[in-house]
């Protein structure tokens, strides 16, 4: 039986009271009879990862590894959107203070996501672009329903995907696609998606969609975990290390390339043709 309860779950009731006072940006779904966590995404309209996002769904990771939870499917609340990415206006004239806490909080939650032990699916139940694609990459497993888009578009804003986000695309399609991709910023529809393999399966609606996740899952369940999740670290710890062991690095070039007047014009031309639409 499904029980909704709201970030997060897997404690005793008074628990779930106190986590669900703070936040209710991530939406926790537990079947208490498997152990599988649906975890979705609840910030209208298009769940844009901003910092407090960022964080309720960090703290729902650090949860669910501590409570051994068995697998997880992330997917959204949006009809239309899994997510738009990351949120702009923190990037946008931030303080650098405020740049810098994001950051530490996105890459906090990448690192939580991509070496989660338990089996990970993306359910992409509507577009993914930029920093949605990564999250959706940094899954294992990725199934989407058609005519929507998916993809590293950062080039086209003005700004460029970070060294991490790139490996995890390099990882999933190959150098050579990824390179093509990232270098024109292409958003690909579900269809042309599945083609080059960057989504797994697609599904013909939010229904087939989590039906197949939960088909995915299943499979995954009837493996020996420890075996499953060494191999899956084995595959994943140099992309993990790679940002690991160069945090602060990464934050620096994230906030000297925000601040220069150029990437700041893209931005604000950016939002302003999104508001326009
Ligand atoms: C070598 C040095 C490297 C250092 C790296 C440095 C910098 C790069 C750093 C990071 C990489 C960046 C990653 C990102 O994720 S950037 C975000 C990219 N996202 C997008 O391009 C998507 C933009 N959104 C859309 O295309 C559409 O909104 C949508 C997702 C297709 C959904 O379309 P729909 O028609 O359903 O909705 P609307 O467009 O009407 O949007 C509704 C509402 O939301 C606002 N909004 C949309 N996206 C964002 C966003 N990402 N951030 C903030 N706000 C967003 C939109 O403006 C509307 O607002 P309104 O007030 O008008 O309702």
């Amino acid at each position: 039986m499904f029980v909704l309860r709201q970030c997060l779950t897997l404690g005793t009731k008074s628990s779930v009271r106190n986590f669900a006072a703070a936040t209710n940006l991530v939406n926790v779904k537990i079947n208490e009879d498997t152990g599988v966590v649906i975890m979705e995404l609840n910030k209208p309209p298009v769940n844009s990862l901003n910092y407090e996002l960022l964080e309720a769904m960090h703290r729902t990771l650090v949860k669910l590894e501590n409570e051994r939870c068995s697998g997880m499917i992330l997917t959204s609340s949006s009809p239309n959107t899994f997510s738009a990415g990351l949120d702009l206006l923190e990037m946008y004239k931030p303080t650098v203070d405020k740049a810098r806490k994001f950051w530490g909080m996105l890459q906090n939650t990448w690192i939580k996501l991509y070496s989660a032990p338990y089996p990970t699916v993306a359910a992409i139940n509507g577009h993914s672009p930029a920093g949605g694609c990564l999250l959706a990459m940094s899954c294992e497993y990725r199934i989407m329903v058609p005519k929507k888009k998916i993809g590293l578009n950062e080039t086209q804003l003005g700004i460029v995907a970070p060294q991490w986000f790139q490996d995890c695309m390099k990882n999933i399609i190959g150098s050579r696609q990824a390179e093509k991709a990232l270098i024109a910023g292409t958003l690909f529809s579900s269809e042309e998606a599945a083609k080059i393999g960057l989504i797994d399966e697609l599904a013909t609606d939010k229904e087939d969609l989590m039906k197949k996740a939960h088909d995915f899952m299943d499979e995954q369940l009837g493996l020996p975990p420890l075996a499953r999740s060494t191999v899956k670290i084995g595959f994943r710890k140099d992309t993990l290390n790679r940002l690991i062991n160069s945090r602060e690095v990464d934050t620096k070039y994230f906030i000297d390339f925000i601040f220069q007047p150029k990437v700041q014009e893209s931005l604000e031309m950016y939002l302003q043709a999104l508001k326009k639409k």
